[in-house]
C-alpha cells in the first residue's frame, strides 16, 4: 500500500495492523489490529488487562510495537514520533492529563499552540469555554482545582480547541456520575458530527454500545470479534459472555 505523505480523503481515518507490542520480555499485543473509517465512531472492549491501553499506546506513539503498522489518513506513522501524529490530526484523551497549576483557560490555550494548528485563538479557546458552562465559571482557576468530572470534561475540551480528524478515549466515564457522563457521550457525538473519527475505549458497555457504530472485542491481546454496536446491543448475553473473557462462550466466530 502507498503513503501519501498528508493522508488522503479516501483512507480510514485511523488503521492498525498486525500489531505486536511488549513490556520488556513480557509480550502483550499479538497480531492486533482495527480500522476506523472516517467520520465513524467504534469502540475497543475486553476485559481488565487485556491490552487496550497498550494498543492506545502504540497509535499514540507512546510505545514501539514489535511488529505491525498503525496508519493515520493512510500515512504510515509507525516509526513517527507523538509530535508528528499530533500534526496529521491525532488527538487522544487520557486520563485527565491537564496541566495542574495552569488555569482553565490557559490549559486550553495551551492544548492548541502545542497541536501546533492555528485553532489556539482566543475565538477557539471561548467557543470551547462556551460548552461547559461549569468550565467557564471556573475559566481563572488553576486546573487543581477542578473535579474529576471537571477534569474529564477540560480534556474533551481540549479536543474542541484542536479539531482533530481521529479522537482517542480512554475510559472517560470512570469515576463519573451518569450525568457527567451523558454531557461528556453528548459532546464526543458533536465532535464526530464535526468531522472527527472517535476510537473509544470503555469499561462501560452501556455507554460504548450507545455511542458507536461498531465494536472491537479484545481478548488476551488480540481482537477476537468485530460487529456493529447494534448487533451486539441486541444480544447482551454475548456481551456478558465477551466482557468475562468468555472467547468460547461467546460463539466467536459463529
Ligand atoms: N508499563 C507497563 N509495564 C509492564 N506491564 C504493563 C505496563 N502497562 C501495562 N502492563 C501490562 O500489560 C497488560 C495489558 O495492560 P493494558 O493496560 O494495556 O490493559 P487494558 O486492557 O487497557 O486493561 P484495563 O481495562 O484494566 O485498563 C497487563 O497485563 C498489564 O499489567
Amino acid at each position: 500500500m502507498t503513503s501519501e505523505p498528508n493522508g488522503s480523503a479516501a483512507a480510514p481515518a485511523l488503521a492498525c495492523a498486525g500489531i505486536r507490542a511488549s513490556y520488556g520480555p513480557v509480550q502483550v499485543l499479538f497480531d492486533a489490529g482495527l480500522t476506523v473509517e472516517q467520520g465513524e465512531m467504534v469502540a475497543l472492549l475486553g476485559p481488565n488487562g487485556v491490552g487496550k491501553s497498550t494498543l492506545l499506546k502504540v497509535i499514540g506513539g507512546l510505545l514501539r510495537p514489535d511488529d505491525g503498522s498503525v496508519r493515520l489518513g493512510g500515512v504510515d506513522v509507525t516509526r513517527m514520533p507523538t509530535r508528528k501524529r499530533v500534526d496529521l490530526g491525532l488527538c487522544q484523551v487520557i486520563g485527565q492529563a491537564t496541566f495542574p497549576s495552569l488555569s482553565v483557560a490557559e490549559n486550553l490555550a495551551m492544548h492548541g499552540f502545542t497541536s501546533g494548528s492555528r485553532k489556539w485563538t482566543k475565538e477557539a479557546v471561548e467557543a470551547a469555554l462556551a460548552v461547559f458552562p461549569r468550565l467557564h465559571a471556573r475559566r481563572d482557576q488553576p486546573a487543581s482545582n477542578l473535579s474529576g468530572g471537571e477534569r474529564q470534561m477540560l480534556a474533551l475540551a481540549k479536543a474542541i480547541v484542536a479539531e482533530p480528524k481521529v479522537l482517542v478515549i480512554d475510559e472517560f466515564s470512570l469515576g463519573l456520575a451518569p450525568v457527567v457522563v451523558g454531557g461528556l457521550m453528548e459532546l464526543v457525538r458533536r465532535l464526530n458530527e464535526r468531522g472527527s473519527a472517535v476510537l473509544l475505549v470503555e469499561q462501560s458497555v452501556n455507554v460504548a454500545l450507545s455511542l458507536v457504530d461498531r465494536v472491537y472485542m479484545m481478548e488476551k491481546g488480540e481482537i477476537i470479534a468485530e460487529e456493529s454496536a447494534a448487533a451486539l446491543a441486541a444480544d447482551p448475553e454475548r456481551v456478558r459472555a465477551l466482557m468475562l473473557g468468555g472467547h468460547a462462550a461467546a460463539g466467536v466466530g459463529r
